[in-house]
């Protein structure tokens, strides 16, 4: 079955309400310009009350290394999501799993990208868009995708319950990841939304 990750959790009743809609994993934005940014002390409450068998994300945009420090040593992430411009040095520098962050335009070359991220557990591709890093809430040409990729693909980018499906039937990712498209507001989600979302993502068998 396709893996479902909710990124942009802030608050203890999403996390809980996504853990029982069946998501495999949460993401925590740790990137204040986002409006889903989270500090360090209600993420790590959330990790603390989450129940066992879901996996804990936490989202850095070319974080200051002392920042992100700070978060390793007080949240126990189970791994980190690079969404800036970090090189495989400083990605895995940390020596934590880490999955890699691609924005997806005209001309990537995502083979490439592999190679070049060789250590990640997985490439996330999401959209490219000027001036901002992530969670637009804009897809991409899901065709751009090959088949046979070396890493795991974790597909983001303007994901939302009604596109879902088609999404995963298309492109066969590993998991998908999904913040902007199951929120009733900006850092708020939605639980049927959550629910559909991946009511969706399941109904398309492997
Ligand atoms: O969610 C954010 O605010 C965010 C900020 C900076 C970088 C990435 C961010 N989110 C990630 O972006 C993709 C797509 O999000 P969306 O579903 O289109 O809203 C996803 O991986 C989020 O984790």
């Amino acid at each position: 079955m396709t893996r479902v990750k909710i990124c942009g959790i802030t608050n203890l009743e999403d996390a809980l309400a996504a853990c029982g809609a069946g998501a495999d994993a949460l993401g925590f934005v740790f990137y204040e310009p986002s409006p889903r940014n989270i500090d360090i002390q209600t993420a790590k409450s959330i990790l603390e009350q989450l129940p066992p068998f879901v996996s804990t994300v936490g989202l850095f945009v070319n974080a200051d290394p002392g920042f992100l420090r700070s978060v390793l040593e007080a949240v126990p992430l189970d791994l980190l999501q690079f969404h800036g411009d970090e090189s495989e040095a400083e990605c895995s520098a940390w020596g934590r799993p880490y999955i890699k962050a691609i924005r997806m335009k005209a001309g990537t070359d995502l083979a490439a990208q592999c190679q070049t991220y060789h250590s990640s557990r997985g490439i996330l591709l999401d959209t490219f868009v000027a001036g901002q890093p992530g969670g637009t809430g804009q897809t991409f040409n899901w065709q751009a995708v090959p088949k046979g990729l070396s890493k795991p693909i974790v597909l983001a980018g303007g994901l939302d319950p009604s596109n879902a499906a088609d999404a995963v039937r298309q492109v066969r990712p590993w998991a998908v990841d999904v913040s902007g498209g199951v929120e009733a507001a900006k850092g708020k989600k939605d639980n049927a939304l959550m629910q559909a979302f991946i009511t969706g993502v399941h109904s398309v068998s492997k």
